[in-house]
């Protein structure tokens, strides 16, 4: 998978992209990540890569001529399309739906704001989707491109080894993800649950289960929506909340 970033500060996400998993995805060749400058494309002797807004009102907004350049860039330095998102609190809310299916594709080109933002000509001409990680704003879009990239990178083919599979993370099945304990069992801040000692792989997974479905009930229930719930995580649900109740 390649992935190319349009950025003032391209090195800025090169680096999220250097360490743990990710970072040995790219050793690996699995993965690759490149950066693109606007100001590497703008013309005469300023470099300009913004000016004024039409219309007056704080800040600078972004030209379209630059970024429009460096998206070609983009584009030509590899073969096959790319899917180009920009990252902006007007884009659509981030899921893991959404992580799963950008990690689909071959290649993704993230498009980087600064200022007060990108000329909206550039915007409707070359943007395909806008991503919003959520409901805050950032000086810059490098931050939300660098956590694209670590939540599709982690759900490529061969990145998690099996110490580390993304197949029970939480909001893989859209629940939260249950309590986790490690050695040693008995810790002055208290002992670990019976049933994970007890070898019985099927008391364990039911255990999970039912401790993630009373967390996602008691922390969001926004995300329990119910239809989807099977009778047996209805069953556990409601032995979640006997037990708090008992
Ligand atoms: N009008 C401010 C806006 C202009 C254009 C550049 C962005 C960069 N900052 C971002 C980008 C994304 C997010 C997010 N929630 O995904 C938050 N902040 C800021």
């Amino acid at each position: 998978m390649r992935i190319d970033i349009v950025s003032l500060f391209p090195e800025f996400v090169a680096q999220c992209a250097a360490f743990g998993v990710v970072g040995r995805a790219v050793e690996r060749g699995l993965l690759s990540v490149h950066g693109f400058n606007p100001r590497d494309y703008a013309e005469g002797n300023y470099r300009r890569v913004d000016d004024r807004p039409f219309g007056g009102g704080p800040g600078m907004v972004m030209l379209i001529d630059p970024l429009r350049a460096s998206l070609r860039a983009a584009r030509e330095a590899a073969p096959g399309p790319a899917r180009v998102v920009y990252m902006s609190p007007q884009g659509a809310p981030l899921t893991q739906a959404k992580v799963r299916e950008l990690a689909g594709r071959e290649r993704l080109i993230l498009l980087c704001g600064r200022y007060e933002g990108i000329d909206e000509r550039l915007i409707r001409a070359e943007v395909d989707e806008e991503i919003s990680i959520g409901d805050y704003v950032l000086s810059g879009g490098e931050l939300a491109a660098a956590v694209i990239v670590d939540a599709v990178a982690r759900l490529r083919e061969g990145v998690l080894g099996d110490a580390e599979s993304a197949v029970q993370d939480s909001f893989e099945d859209g629940l939260l993800d249950c309590p986790h304990y490690t050695r040693p069992v008995e810790h002055d801040l208290g002992t670990v649950p019976e049933v994970l000692m007890s070898g019985n792989h099927a008391e364990i997974a039911k255990w999970r289960r039912m401790q993630s479905l009373g967390r996602t009930w008691q922390r969001r229930p926004d995300l329990l929506d119910e239809a989807a719930l099977s009778k047996a995580d209805r069953k556990l649900l409601e032995a979640y909340r006997a037990a708090l109740e008992a």
